[in-house]
């Protein structure tokens, strides 16, 4: 399959599992929590990954499926797999966000060809927006689109990714400091697609996390930063990749003050 027609897939696959999920926002649905209380799976999570795994299946025959959910009756995985093709689903980015009717969430779907992205689609129905890129630049509702060109890292709106694991509570409020410091002003949205999705359009300046994410929370949305001209790395100034413990994406106007300022 070619890079062209994995990117009609996504987009595809997307809208489905947007509209999927959309039937049930702000309804009665069944939440379960996974590893804490605040980590939460909705049957909406399930069956939007149920339904793209066999959506991606029948297009792409016996595709490599990663994504967020376990489901007994799919075989999906967690890991990117180190060669070969994969596409990496996240049903709901922002399921804490769909359990409360609030409009921040959406699902993710991008695509992978020996361990680099080749098409990406982030979907946020309830917003109306979607961010998407193959190999030719990024687009937001279809129309191109480009990172912010904000220079001054004193003006810079930031997005710390962290997520609500007690474990990264002090690193995410040192995070929080540094940006009150040395930067403009911050923004959290318990999305992680949805906040690279924003420094790819410009409407961050920059998203950075101390901590490793998962696959379905960035692969897709660092994708698009970089095919909006952006540029995405470790917390040590090195390409990301999905196995980084922490990343600094951004406009690439200040990316050395970001990476000299986190760690
Ligand atoms: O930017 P925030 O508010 O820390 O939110 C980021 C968190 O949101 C998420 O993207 C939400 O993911 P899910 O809703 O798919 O679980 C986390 O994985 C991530 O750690
Ligand atoms: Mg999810």
């Amino acid at each position: 399959m070619d890079a062209n027609s994995r990117l009609t897939l996504a987009h595809e696959a997307a809208r489905t599992g947007a509209e999927l999920a959309m039937s049930g926002f702000r309804d009665d649905f069944t939440v379960e929590s996974k590893e804490s209380e605040l980590d939460s799976v909705t049957e909406f999570d399930r069956e939007v990954q149920r339904r793209l795994a066999g959506l991606l299946r029948e297009n792409d025959g016996g595709a490599t499926i990663v994504g967020e959910e376990e489901l007994p009756d799919v075989d999906t995985r967690t890991t990117i797999p180190e060669s070969g093709d994969a596409w990496i689903v996240d049903p709901i980015d922002g399921t804490n966000n769909f359990v409360v009717g609030n409009h921040v969430w959406g699902v993710a779907v991008s695509a992978v060809e020996g361990g680099d992205a080749v098409a990406a689609v982030n979907e946020f129905p309830s917003l109306g927006d979607t961010y998407a890129a193959g190999d030719d630049g990024a687009t937001r509702n279809g129309e191109p689109c480009s990172v912010s060109d904000r220079t001054n890292p004193g003006t810079f709106t930031i997005n710390p990714i962290f997520g609500l694991s007690p474990h990264h509570r002090r690193k995410l409020s040192e995070y929080v400091d540094v940006i009150a410091e040395e930067f403009g002003d911050s923004r959290r949205f318990g999305s992680s697609q949805f906040a690279l999705s924003s420094v790819a359009a410009g409407e961050l300046d920059a998203a950075v996390s101390g901590i490793r994410l998962a696959p379905w929370d960035t692969v897709g949305g660092v994708h698009l930063v970089r095919q909006a001209g952006g540029t995405v790395t470790d917390l040590d100034g090195e390409p990301w990749t999905p196995t980084s413990s922490g990343i600094i994406a951004s406009n690439g106007e200040a990316h050395d003050e970001l990476v000299a300022a986190f760690d």
